[in-house]
């Protein structure tokens, strides 16, 4: 096929599909050059991108995020940290290992509100693989786009920041901002879940949370007690005996999960060690009299470079957030900061057994580099 042959109808503001000319095409671009774009991303700044849909067909809308990790969506999309947002995949083949059985999910379903990938891959290859990506989209009613210039898209989304979106089709919808809600109350568990057994009880704070921090404690043989974000753990008929507390990851603006934040402030005057990951780490730091901001774009993939304070080890941390920590509570001290942009990424208090982490030791999907964090939180508790 003449390379030649091929342009890009790019208007502004309006990502169309590459055209291919009618002569010289082999069968492949045929089918390729005839699908016609059946969706749309539209952008709160009118921004347009038309694509192939490959998902359920109802429009959509949420915060438009990207994120680059290269592997791992079928975690990625099962992080209940997604919860709201229409998820940009920047690594071009999505699908080609198709989708693993729940065990090795994030959540108990897709949490992402749509999904938009470069190029979708129908013919997965993984022994592990159940079903198609496809299908899992359809089961779950998720909307998804194949827009083949997601490097464009994403760089519209790094110069002007995330913003609201929508998949839409033939119908529309109106725009939505999901961090005007608390998404935590949404996706926490409803009621309390005991697992594991050990020398030692986690309390839990299900805030969101994915799946690989239970494996990651319940691999340390300790116990894990899971309570809903609003589980008051110091009233008298909610009472169970616990060592410590990790307060996990979640959805949307730490602002809107005052309840989680009181029961922090409780076991702050108590003294009880308390572990927070990303959310958790966000709602520690306010809880204890900080503050925190909303990113740009966020930090959203397996990349990102931690520095930890004080020492020239920088660690390659798995990341999904949009809000961080800007002013430290008093008597804590950062403890991880970002090797890219700054920002803080960690906090401990100078004497007492509180700290956070704001990117994701449990991975999945990413490297287990800060694994070592729970070892780190249950030295805490023995001491
Ligand atoms: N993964 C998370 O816990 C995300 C925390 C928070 N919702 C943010 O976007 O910053």
């Amino acid at each position: 096929m003449n390379r030649n042959s091929i342009h890009t109808s790019t208007i502004v503001n309006d990502i169309s599909p590459y055209y291919v000319e009618e002569s010289e095409q082999s069968l492949s671009d045929r089918s390729f050059a005839e699908r016609s774009p059946s969706g749309t991303l539209l952008l709160e700044d009118g921004s347009r991108f038309a694509g192939f849909s490959f998902g359920y067909e109802q429009a959509t809308a949420g915060e438009v995020v990207f994120s680059t990790n290269m592997v791992g969506y079928p975690e990625a999309i099962t992080d209940p940290s997604f919860t709201g947002e229409i998820l940009v995949m920047t690594y071009p083949l999505i699908g080609n290992y198709g989708v693993p059985g729940p065990a090795l999910w994030e959540s108990n379903s897709i949490r992402v509100k749509g999904l938009v990938v470069s190029n979708y891959i129908d013919t997965p290859s993984h022994y592990s693989s159940i079903m198609t990506l496809k299908q899992w989209l359809h089961q779950e009613k998720i909307a998804a786009l194949e827009i083949k210039d997601t490097r464009l898209l994403t760089q519209h989304i790094r110069q002007h920041g995330s913003m609201l979106g929508k998949i839409i089709f033939e119908d529309t919808i109106p725009f939505y901002d999901p961090n005007q809600e608390n998404l935590v109350a949404q996706v926490s568990t409803s009621s309390v879940q005991v697992e594991g057994h050990g020398d030692y009880t986690i309390a839990l704070i299900d805030c969101g949370a994915k799946r690989n921090i239970v494996r990651s404690l319940l691999d340390r043989h300790v116990r894990v007690v899971t309570v809903p974000w609003d589980w008051d753990l110091f009233s008298p008929t909610n009472h169970f005996d616990f060592d410590a507390i990790l307060i996990s990851n979640g959805p949307g603006n730490p602002q809107m999960v005052q309840q989680t934040i009181q029961t922090i402030r409780k076991a702050l005057e108590r003294k009880i060690p308390l572990f927070g990951i990303c959310l958790g780490h966000q709602l520690l730091a306010l809880a204890a009299g900080g503050t925190t901001y909303k990113l740009k774009f966020g930090h959203r993939s397996q990349n990102q470079p931690c520095v930890l304070n004080g020492t020239p080890r920088c660690y390659i941390t798995t990341q999904n957030h949009g809000f961080a920590v800007d002013q430290l509570p008093q008597g804590f001290t950062p403890w991880f900061t970002n090797a890219n942009d700054g920002s803080n990424e960690g906090m401990k208090h100078h004497e007492l057994p509180f700290f956070s982490v704001q990117f994701h030791p449990e991975a999945a999907p990413g490297p287990m580099d800060t694994e070592w964090i729970f070892d780190y939180f249950l030295e805490r508790i023995r001491c």
